[in-house]
């Protein structure tokens, strides 16, 4: 998806945290409840017009900056921001999840629901007040919330401070449900961004699927996903993948979220996986680790394309060099290609090489075969 390699490990997928514990910031919910409700440095939502959805979307992301540029500043600037204080959201996401909700009823029927990258837990808040809004369904829902930041408490809500991308998170969720399966696993999942849109679509790509991987493991059948998608180039190859294991995928973009962004969320429908399908968290890209015996990868764990070998195996083979005098005796003598090219890049080149004329200081004067033109640009180009 990128031109540019870089290695995509579980840590490069923390840089969320990493970031804030480099800064010495204090976890974005600590600093929500702790620190006044003050706009984020100047700026912010323009400079990274396309990142929304990082740790900036929380309410804590200017409690440093100081009243400088005025309380209400970016209350007039952002309408979601404002009303999630007035509502008491942690972070204007909950909007995008209650939006979501409005149009897909994802909450109906719900007794476990997943959280992943949960911090600093509007959507918590969202599955917490959703779910458990009756007495009974209060003592009967469980919601567990992952991140790799610590969270202040939510009522119903058990936690996890963990990494999505292991193995062992996705057995701890299943502990906390006692073994039984989730019905509805959500992810608004985003690593800090870089500013280099590539990098930063390739990271949340990787994330998405690592959320993935482990939805596999703890969803039940015809259960819901939805992730955040940042809708960059290669966006349908993420489809493709999510396609695989849900009836029906959707793309859909809250109203909450900025038409300058190319955030967006996936919306998959009727958990199915593939036959024989064993969950599994190797993704090679994420883990690097190329040992994995993909020869006890079966069924459908296992892609095989078919090779073919075709035309007579006797004939000549093309790695090979054969002399020039070829069996049978015939006498070689060169034959020309068919077609050359006609306009080769490389024409001038040879003109200028075949005419004595590269690298000389003047050009010394050159016959010219009957009908051949003298350039003047490489004339030109060959004095100066
Ligand atoms: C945009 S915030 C989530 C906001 C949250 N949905 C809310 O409404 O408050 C993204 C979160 O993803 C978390 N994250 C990034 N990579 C992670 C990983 N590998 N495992 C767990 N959490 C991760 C970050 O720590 C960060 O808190």
């Amino acid at each position: 998806m990128t031109c540019c390699w870089i290695r995509v490990t579980p840590h490069l997928l923390r840089i969320g945290c990493s970031h804030r514990q480099r800064f010495g910031h204090a976890p974005a919910e600590h600093a929500a409840a702790q620190a006044p409700d003050v706009a984020p440095p100047r700026g912010a939502a323009r400079e990274e017009p396309q990142q929304e959805g990082g740790p900036r979307d929380d309410l804590s992301g200017g409690a440093q900056q100081g009243d400088a540029m005025g309380r209400s500043s970016k209350d007039k600037r952002d309408i979601y921001y404002r009303l999630a204080k007035e509502e008491g959201w942690r972070a204007r996401s909950a909007f995008k999840l209650l939006q979501l909700d409005q149009e897909y009823q994802l909450f109906k029927g719900v007794q476990r629901a997943v959280d992943l990258c949960a911090a600093p837990g509007s959507w918590s808040q969202v599955l917490s007040r959703k779910l458990r809004a009756a007495e009974d369904e209060a003592l009967a829902v469980k919601i567990v919330a992952v991140d790799l930041q610590a969270m202040a408490p939510l009522p119903g809500v058990i936690q996890i401070q963990g990494d999505i991308t292991k193995v062992s998170t996705a057995h701890e969720i299943i502990r906390h449900f006692e073994g039984q399966p989730a019905d509805l696993v959500v992810c608004d999942g985003a690593p800090d961004v870089t500013g280099l849109h590539d990098i930063d679509e390739y990271i949340q790509a990787q994330l998405l699927l690592a959320a993935l991987n482990i939805t596999t493991h703890v969803l039940r059948q015809g259960g819901t996903f939805v992730a955040k998608i940042f809708r960059g180039k290669d966006v349908t190859l993420l489809y493709s993948q999510l396609k695989i294991f849900f009836r029906q995928v959707t793309c859909a973009k809250p109203r909450s979220s900025r038409n300058s962004s190319i955030e967006s969320f996936v919306v998959c429908l009727g958990y199915c996986p593939p036959e024989g399908y064993i969950p599994n968290m190797s993704n090679p890209l994420l883990d690097h680790c190329y040992n994995v015996d993909f020869n006890q990868l079966e069924g459908p764990n296992r892609v095989i394309v078919p090779f073919l070998a075709c035309g007579d195996l006797s004939a000549y083979d093309s790695d090979r060099t054969y002399p020039l005098q070829l069996e049978g005796g015939k006498e070689y003598s060169y034959v020309p290609p068919t077609q050359p090219p006609i306009c080769p890049p490389y024409q001038e080149a040879c003109f200028l090489k075949k005419n004595n004329l590269l690298s000389k200081e003047k050009p010394p004067t050159h016959s010219r075969s009957a009908g051949q033109e003298e350039d003047p640009a490489i004339h030109s180009l060959a004095i100066s």
